[in-house]
């Protein structure tokens, strides 16, 4: 029973370094970009951070005809390329024909996307807590360590081999039963200090130190609690990372005890790296996964008959700058004008 990784940036590298150094392991390859996959095969694989290995051998392609027959139509894919390119994966994915796959994805969305073209019983749900840097095409950091969610996306989808493979890879694993609960409950850690530093081209610890942000933050997740418990989605907690109690906080404790805590877990959460969509934008990436975070939560807001005037203010300017329609200069270092898009100027 093989294993294919589609996409080898900073999760897709870590899986690949962890899967291939596991003892009793299933033989595992990486599908990745053409480019990424030449400097693999010329370069050894370096991991710094928790974990550091340097790792040599290791069956990398840049197209589904190039992996060994072994690992045409493997037991498990696992998917780790960022939600705006699940589309583009779908296309690769059909021709390598998995078993199963598993999305490690942030950001809600994937996995309808995924169970409409494959069936919802091929799909698992999966939630990695573990922050990593992608460094160079062959270089990866990981700053913090985590663990993985899983969760069925049909009532039939198989768990056991992407649980016993990622166990004996060293992850610790948790399974879910409701993948909804898990993914949101992910994306409500994704959503804290990202688009607003993003936006503000500012650090995590300067968004923290201004009081009127972290009130803009707090409001962000209240919005989006309130959109889970409309479609009746419970937050949970996450291996290494206690999502369900960080929404009870930001639902009931006053600001002046809740703040000092959000700023703490905020600014160390990611061990350091910078925010992800901070990072795309800087990359002047034309796309940002902000779509799947604050663009999801407004939108299942609409469909449910609620208003979520910050999620929706934070993906219009993000999303306005990211198009190119919005000149990021106009809201770098400039917090009112952030405040104001979001409805929340004094
Ligand atoms: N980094 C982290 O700490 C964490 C990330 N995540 C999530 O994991 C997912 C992956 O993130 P991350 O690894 O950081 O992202 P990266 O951008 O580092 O890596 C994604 C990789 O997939 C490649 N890719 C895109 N489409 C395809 C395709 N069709 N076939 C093959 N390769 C493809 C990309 O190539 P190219 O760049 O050339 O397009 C890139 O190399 C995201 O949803 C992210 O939010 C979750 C938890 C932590
Ligand atoms: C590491 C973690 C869990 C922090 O929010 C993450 O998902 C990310 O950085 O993309």
């Amino acid at each position: 029973m093989t294993i294919v990784i589609v996409g080898g940036g900073a999760i897709g590298l870590l899986l690949l370094s962890r899967l291939a150094q596991a003892s009793n392991g299933q033989p595992v390859a990486l599908l990745t970009r053409p480019n990424g996959a030449a400097a693999l095969q010329a370069t050894p694989l370096q991991v710094s951070g928790i974990g550091a290995c340097s790792l040599t051998g290791l069956t990398v392609a840049g197209a589904v005809a190039d992996l060994p027959a072994a690992f045409q139509q493997p037991a498990l894919a696992i998917l780790c390329v960022k939600g705006y390119d699940t589309n583009g994966a779908i296309a690769t994915l059909r021709d390598l024909n998995p078993g199963s796959i598993l999305t490690l994805q942030n950001g809600l969305g994937n996995e309808e996307a995924l169970a409409q073209a494959f069936g919802a019983d091929r799909i698992i749900a999966g939630a990695i807590t573990t922050s990593v840097d992608a460094t160079g095409p062959t270089t990866i950091t990981v700053t913090k360590a985590g663990g993985i969610g899983l969760a069925p996306v049909g009532g039939t989808s198989n768990l056991t081999l992407a649980e016993t493979a990622l166990s004996n890879a060293g992850f610790t694993v948790q399974r879910y039963h409701d993948y909804r609960a898990m993914k949101w409950s992910k994306a409500l850690l994704n959503m804290l200090g990202n688009a607003t530093a993003a936006i503000l081209d500012w650090s995590v610890a300067q968004v923290y130190a201004d009081r009127r942000l972290v009130a803009l933050e707090r409001t962000a997740v209240r919005e989006a609690l309130a959109v889970m418990q409309r479609m009746g989605i419970r937050p949970v907690n996450l291996p290494r990372y206690p999502a369900a109690l960080l929404a009870f906080g930001i639902r009931w404790l006053p600001p002046i005890i809740l703040d000092p805590i959000l700023r703490q877990r905020v600014a160390g959460g990611r061990g350091g790296k910078d925010p992800s969509l901070l990072r795309d934008l800087r990359a002047g990436r034309s796309r940002s996964e902000g779509e799947f975070l604050y663009g999801a939560v407004a939108a299942a807001a609409t469909a449910h008959g609620l208003q979520t005037p910050v999620n929706a203010g934070l993906w219009q300017v993000l999303g306005g700058i990211v198009r190119g329609d919005l000149r990021w200069d106009d809201y770098r270092g400039q917090p009112e004008r952030l405040l104001a898009a979001c409805g929340m100027a004094k």
